[in-house]
C-alpha cells in the first residue's frame, strides 16, 4: 500500500520528462543548425560585397571608356570629312590613331552609303558586313551595336558630320567584348559571369561566353526583369533558369547613346545549399521546441484546473464577489492615473529612455538624408565633369563642389607638370601662396604621405565635437598615374568624431572624380593636337589649313588686308624616294617641315597639304611680299643638308607658286587654285623656282 503513491507519481512524470526532453532537443538542434550556418552566411556576405564592388569598378571603367570613345569618335568624325577626298593615306591616319588608343581593335571611316572607305586594319568579312550595316544606320551620336555572334566584339559608331552640319558618313571603332567586360587590371574569380544588356534588355556582350547567358538570349523576360531590377539593390541570390543559384547585381553604364546595364553574377551554390539545409534544420528545431513547450503548458494548465476544481472553488467565489471586484477596479484606475499624471515618478524613467531612442533615431535619419543629398551632389559633379574639355573647366567644377561640402575651408587643385613638379590650377578661400602649396605637394608626394590626413585632436572640455584644423592632401590618381592633388586646408568640420571618416570619404570621392576628368581632358587635348597636326612633319594638317583660310578671309575682308598663299612642292620627289627609299623620303619631308616651321614668321601658318606638297598662309602679305618670302624659302631649302641614318643625302629643290587674296581671287579657294596653277607653271618652266599669277600665260 505504501508504494502506490510513488508509482503513480513516476507515471505522471514520464510525459512531462518527455516533453522537456523534446523542447531541449529542439533548442539544441536549432542552436547547432544556426552555428553551422554562420560560416556560409559570412561567406555569402563577403561574396555579396565583392560582387557589388567588382560590378561597381567594371561599370565605372566602362563608363569612362565609352565617354572617352564618344570624344575620340566625335573628334575623328570632324577631322576627316575633307581629308577623305584628299590624296593622303587615310588608312595610315587611322593606324596612327589606333596606336594612340590601344583599347580599340580597329578604327574605320565609312561613307554615307555604309561602305567602309578606309580602316586602320583589315576587317574580317563577317565583321565588316555588320560594321557597314551599323554605319548605314548610325544615328547622329555615339551608338553601340553587338557583334558577339561573329567575333565577340563591340562596334561603336559616331556620325561623320560635315562643317555644314550634314551627315556624310560614320566613324567606327571596334573593341573586343572581352576587354570591355574584363578591363585590364581587374582580377575576375573563375565562377563569375558578366553581361551587358542594352536598353531593350537584349544581350550586347557576355563573359566568359554567350552560352553562359542562354536565359537572356532565349528571352526569359521575367528573369531579365528581375536582374535589371537589381540596379539599386545589393547583390542578391537568385536561382537562374539553368538551375544554379548565383549572387547577382546590376549597375548602370553611361556614356553610350542609351544607358546600358551591367550584370555580374557569381556562383554561390555550396553556400546557398548549406544555408538552406541549416535553415531547414533550425526550423525543425523550432517546431520541436514549440511542440515540447506547448505540451508542457497544456499539462500545467490541466493540473491547475484540477487543483482549482478540488480546492480553490471558494477562493474563486470570493474573488468574483462584487465588493472585491470594485476594490480591484478602483486600484487599477488609481494606478493608471498616477502613471499618466506623474511621469516624474519611478515609472517615468522608461518614458525618458524612449525619448532618447527617438532622438537618436531622428539624428540617424537626418544623417541619412544628408548622406543622400551629398551623393546627389557628387552625381551632379560627375555629370558636370563629363562635359569638361579643359583642365580649367575641371578645376572650377571641383572647386564648386568642394566649397559646397567644406564651406569654411580653403582649397586648391594642383596639376603635375613634371616628375616632381606641379602647378596650381585653381585655389579658393584664404590666399595661400603658390610656392608654399607646391612645396607641400612635393613633400607629401615624395615621402608618400598620402592619404595624408592631419587631425588636430579634440580640445574642448566635452571632447565633442572635435575640430579638424589642419589639412587634407589627396593625390589625384587614375590608371596608376598621379595627375596632381586636391588640397583642402583648415578643414573646419565641426562634426562628431565618428564623422571624420565620412568627410574624408567625401573629399576622396571628389578627388577620384577629378582624377578621371583630368585624364579625360588630357586625352582630349592630345586628340585636339592630333586632329590639327600632320603626324610626319608636325606641321598643321589640311583640315586646319582650310579652317584657317576661312577665318583669315573674314579677317582680311573686315580689315581690307591681304592673305598671301604659297603652294610649295618638292622637285622630283618620286625619284628621291626611288633612289634612297621611302624612309629617306620621309626624312626629307620632316627636314623641309622643320625648316618651314623655323623660317616663317610667328603669324604665318605652314601646313602639309598632302604628299610632298606644302601650303604656307601669310596673313597680311600681298603678292609682292609673298613672292619675296617664297624666294627666300626656296633659297633656304636649296642649301639644306639632309642626313638619313648618318648618311648625307643629295640636296633638294622646291618649286613654289605664290598668290594673294584678294588680288588673285575673291575667295580663298580661288586664290589657292591660282597658287597651284602658278606652281604648275614653275614646274613647267624647269623647277627650282617661284612663279606668280602674272607669269601665267
Ligand atoms: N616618302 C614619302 N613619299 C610620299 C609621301 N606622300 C607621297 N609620297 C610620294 O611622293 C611622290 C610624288 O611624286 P610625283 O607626284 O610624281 O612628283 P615628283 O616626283 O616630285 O615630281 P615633280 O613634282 O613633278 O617634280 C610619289 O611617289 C608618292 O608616293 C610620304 O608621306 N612619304
Amino acid at each position: 500500500m505504501s508504494k502506490s503513491p510513488s508509482i503513480s507519481h513516476q507515471v505522471t512524470n514520464y510525459p512531462i520528462l518527455a516533453l522537456i526532453f523534446l523542447a531541449f532537443a529542439g533548442i539544441m538542434l536549432s542552436k547547432t543548425a544556426w552555428q553551422g550556418s554562420t560560416e556560409p552566411r559570412q561567406q555569402l556576405g563577403k561574396t555579396q560585397v565583392e560582387v557589388a564592388s567588382l560590378a561597381e569598378s567594371i561599370a565605372e571603367r566602362q563608363t569612362t571608356l565609352l565617354t572617352e570613345s564618344r570624344h575620340l569618335l566625335k573628334v575623328l568624325g570632324g577631322v576627316t570629312v575633307s581629308d577623305l577626298h584628299g590624296t593622303w593615306n587615310c588608312d595610315a591616319l587611322l593606324s596612327r590613331q589606333l596606336e594612340s588608343f590601344p583599347e580599340y581593335d580597329n578604327l574605320a571611316f565609312a561613307s554615307s552609303d555604309g561602305l567602309i572607305r578606309c580602316s586602320a586594319l583589315p576587317w574580317q568579312q563577317s565583321t565588316e558586313q555588320i560594321a557597314q550595316q551599323l554605319a548605314l544606320n548610325a544615328p547622329n551620336s555615339l551608338s553601340i551595336s553587338s557583334m558577339y555572334l561573329t567575333d565577340n566584339s563591340l562596334l561603336l559608331s559616331a556620325s561623320n558630320i560635315a562643317p555644314s552640319g550634314q551627315k556624310v558618313g560614320s566613324v567606327l571603332a571596334q573593341i573586343s567584348a572581352n576587354r570591355f567586360l574584363h578591363p585590364a587590371g581587374v582580377r575576375l574569380p573563375s565562377n563569375i559571369q558578366i553581361a551587358i544588356l542594352n536598353h531593350n534588355g537584349n544581350l550586347v556582350a557576355a563573359y566568359p561566353s554567350q552560352t553562359n547567358w542562354n536565359s537572356i538570349t532565349h528571352k526569359d523576360n521575367s528573369f531579365i526583369e528581375a536582374l535589371i531590377n537589381l540596379k539599386n539593390e545589393n547583390a542578391t541570390a537568385l536561382k537562374a533558369p539553368d538551375g544554379v543559384t548565383r549572387l547577382y547585381t546590376a549597375k548602370a553604364v553611361h556614356g553610350a547613346s542609351h544607358e546600358l546595364t551591367l550584370i555580374v553574377g557569381q556562383t554561390v551554390e555550396n553556400e546557398a545549399n548549406t544555408l538552406t539545409t541549416n535553415n531547414n534544420l533550425a526550423f525543425g528545431g523550432v517546431i520541436l521546441t514549440s511542440l515540447g513547450m506547448s505540451g508542457l503548458l497544456a499539462v500545467f494548465i490541466s493540473m491547475l484546473l484540477l487543483r482549482l476544481k478540488n480546492n480553490r472553488l471558494l477562493l474563486l467565489k470570493t474573488y468574483l464577489s462584487l465588493n472585491n471586484f470594485l476594490t480591484y477596479t478602483r486600484q487599477y484606475f488609481s494606478l493608471f492615473f498616477a502613471k499618466v499624471a506623474m511621469p516624474q515618478n519611478n515609472e517615468s524613467n522608461s518614458g525618458l529612455i524612449r525619448q532618447s531612442d527617438y532622438d537618436s533615431l531622428k539624428q540617424s535619419l537626418a544623417i541619412q538624408e544628408e548622406h543622400s543629398r551629398h551623393i546627389e551632389r557628387l552625381d551632379q559633379l560627375s555629370q558636370s565633369l563629363q562635359s569638361c574639355v579643359s583642365n580649367a573647366d575641371v578645376a572650377s567644377a571641383v572647386a564648386l563642389c568642394t566649397k559646397y561640402f567644406f564651406p569654411v575651408s580653403s582649397g586648391a587643385l594642383l596639376l603635375k607638370t613634371g616628375s616632381n613638379k606641379a602647378g596650381v590650377l585653381l585655389k579658393w578661400g584664404n590666399n595661400i601662396e603658390d610656392a608654399l602649396l607646391i612645396k607641400d605637394y612635393q613633400n607629401i608626394l615624395q615621402n608618400r604621405l598620402y592619404p595624408a590626413v592631419e587631425v588636430h585632436t579634440a580640445t574642448n572640455a566635452a571632447q565633442l565635437p572635435i575640430r579638424l584644423t589642419k589639412s587634407l592632401w589627396i593625390p589625384l590618381i587614375t590608371h596608376n598615374e598621379i595627375l596632381g592633388a586636391l588640397h583642402i586646408t583648415e578643414l573646419d568640420v565641426l562634426e562628431h568624431k565618428n564623422r571624420q571618416e565620412y568627410f574624408h570619404w567625401l573629399a576622396n570621392s571628389i578627388a577620384e572624380r577629378a582624377a578621371i576628368a583630368l585624364r579625360s581632358a588630357k586625352q582630349q587635348q592630345k586628340l585636339r593636337f592630333k586632329a590639327t597636326r600632320d603626324v610626319l612633319t608636325g606641321l598643321y594638317n589640311r583640315r586646319f589649313m582650310e579652317e584657317t583660310l576661312i577665318i583669315e578671309e573674314r579677317r582680311a575682308l573686315r580689315r581690307g588686308s591681304h592673305i598671301g598663299i604659297m603652294m610649295l612642292d618638292v622637285d622630283h620627289f618620286k625619284h628621291y624616294n626611288d633612289t634612297y627609299g621611302h624612309d629617306a623620303g620621309d626624312t626629307l619631308l620632316r627636314t623641309v617641315g622643320e625648316l618651314l616651321r623655323k623660317t616663317v614668321r610667328k603669324c604665318d601658318i605652314p601646313c602639309r597639304y598632302g604628299g610632298e606638297e606644302f601650303v604656307i598662309i601669310l596673313p597680311g602679305a600681298d603678292l609682292k611680299d609673298t613672292s619675296q618670302r617664297a624666294e627666300m624659302l626656296r633659297m633656304a631649302i636649296e642649301k639644306l643638308s639632309i642626313q638619313h641614318n648618318g648618311q648625307a643625302l643629295a640636296g633638294v629643290t622646291v618649286s613654289i607658286g605664290a598668290a594673294s587674296f584678294p588680288q588673285n581671287g575673291d575667295a580663298w579657294q580661288s586664290v589657292l587654285k591660282t597658287a597651284d596653277q602658278a606652281l604648275y607653271q614653275a614646274k613647267h618652266a624647269g623647277r627650282n623656282r617661284i612663279a606668280e599669277p602674272a607669269c601665267l600665260p
